[in-house]
């Protein structure tokens, strides 16, 4: 089944509207993950690059933990009945030169330290009487051993695929002797358009300093992507063509991200570049300010494409509302832009009649406060912002939704 036919996301040729395109995103996403025309592959990070990731396979103990009967207090491993008469010391971690205990015999004993064959229990410092060589007290049998995989048995599953990996998942992991995980990371290309787009140096009048690049590994990598691919491409179709072409015909790539070329004038070439691919044009514009003219498109057996405009803030919020969403959900992870957080305005804002509008602000004990500069060529309001309020069409009062920004 092709992926046109594959997923519910209705063919619209006019804005949809802000909340149902994050959605919509997503749906996409999922269905292709699930139509199989692009394989996630599968990445094995260091523990260290994982967390945030999420498992693509299931996570098993490749060793008992712990791996031998080992004494869970500092005291004695003592065999047999009391009192018993001390025969040395073991210490984790060193050689253990006691390694069979006869009955009344014990050792002295560190706790994770392996007690000698033979031992009933351990019996704590606070508990014991110690005379000499002697020691005496309470020891109940298997009290405060910890018994060969009595906390995680050798191949117990510890986490399911899909799992976000967090520090305790690291720890977890790494205590059953792994070095690294194995993690689903949709592969992004980028496609920046413009021939007024200067990717470095000072940009001299009628050029621009690229900003939208630049912003664009990090967001991917928020929502559980990597950005594999990064190209400058001119104005003009055919050059978009063969970049869109080239992208596709990476087996790993998922995504393809444009900036620029998506709106209406002479040099915005997205939407015929996608017509000439035959690709299923999902979404052509949302109703949102800044951000309208986005896309999503899917080409044929290949990766989504997603289509932000040149300005930047708008770029950056046709992210949050397309790409990190699609992201998102071929990674296996929430949406880290939708954490559910809530605000009041501490001041009056203009409500867009048919749009959301999307109002950089700084969060301060439960009032969102505007922070200005937001308009859709402006970074300086995002760039100093901890969220974006987000303003549904029309006059509503009470709290309104926050949509985090990339951190
Ligand atoms: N007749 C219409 N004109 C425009 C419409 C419309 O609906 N009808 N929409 C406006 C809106 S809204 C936006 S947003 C922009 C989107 O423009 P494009 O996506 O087509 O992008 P460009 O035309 O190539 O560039 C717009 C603007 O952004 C600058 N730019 C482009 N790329 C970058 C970059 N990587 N870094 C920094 N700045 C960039 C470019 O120089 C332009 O100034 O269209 C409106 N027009
Ligand atoms: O909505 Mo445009 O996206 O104003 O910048």
């Amino acid at each position: 089944m092709s992926l046109a036919t594959a997923h519910a996301v209705p063919v619209r040729r006019r804005a949809m509207t802000w909340s149902r395109a994050r959605e919509a995103a997503r749906e996409l996403a999922t269905a292709h993950l699930a139509s199989g025309a692009r394989d996630a592959p599968v990445t094995h990070l260091p523990l260290a690059e994982a967390p945030g990731a999420a498992l693509a396979a299931a996570v098993t103990a490749r060793v008992a933990v712990p791996g031998t009967d080992t004494a869970a207090m500092d005291g004695y491993a003592v065999a047999g009945r009391g009192p018993w008469r001390v025969v040395g010391r073991v210490l984790a971690g060193r050689p253990n030169r006691v390694d069979r205990l006869r009955p009344a015999e014990a050792v002295e004993i560190a706790t994770g330290a392996p007690v000698p064959a033979g031992t009933v229990a351990v019996l704590p410092y606070e508990r014991a009487e110690r005379a000499g060589d002697r020691v005496a007290g309470p020891a109940v049998p298997g009290r405060h051993v910890r018994r060969r995989g009595e906390t995680v048995p050798r191949g117990a599953v510890l986490a399911p695929a899909g799992t976000v990996v967090t520090p305790a998942l690291l720890g977890l992991a790494a205590g059953t002797g792994h070095d690294e995980l194995p993690v689903r990371r949709p592969r992004v290309a980028a496609l920046v358009t413009g021939d007024e787009v200067l990717p470095a140096g000072l940009p001299v009048p009628g050029a621009v300093r690229d900003a939208i690049g630049p912003m664009l590994p990090g967001v991917v990598r928020w929502a559980g992507g990597v950005l594999a691919h990064s190209a400058y491409v001119g104005d003009g179709r055919a050059g978009l063509v063969a970049e869109l072409r080239a992208a596709a015909a990476d087996p790993w790539t998922e995504v393809v991200a444009v900036c620029g070329a998506s709106s209406a004038g002479p040099a915005d070439h997205l939407r015929d570049a996608l017509d000439a691919l035959g690709a299923d044009i999902r979404i052509a514009g949302v109703a949102c300010r800044p951000g309208h003219p986005q896309v999503l498109a899917v080409l044929p057996g290949g990766p989504l494409v997603v289509g932000l405009p040149g300005n930047p803030n708008a770029a950056l919020v046709a992210a949050l509302t397309l790409l990190v969403p699609a992201l998102a959900a071929l990674a296996g992870r929430p949406d880290p832009a939708h954490a559910g957080r809530h605000a009041r305005l501490a001041a009056q804002v203009d409500r867009h009649p048919a749009d959301t509008r999307l109002v950089a602000v700084r969060v301060r004990d439960g009032h969102a406060v505007p922070v200005g500069g937001d308009g859709p060529a402006a970074l300086r309001g995002v760039a100093v912002a901890d969220a974006l309020a987000v303003l549904p069409p029309g006059d509503t009062a009470g709290p309104v939704e926050l949509l985090e920004l990339p951190r």
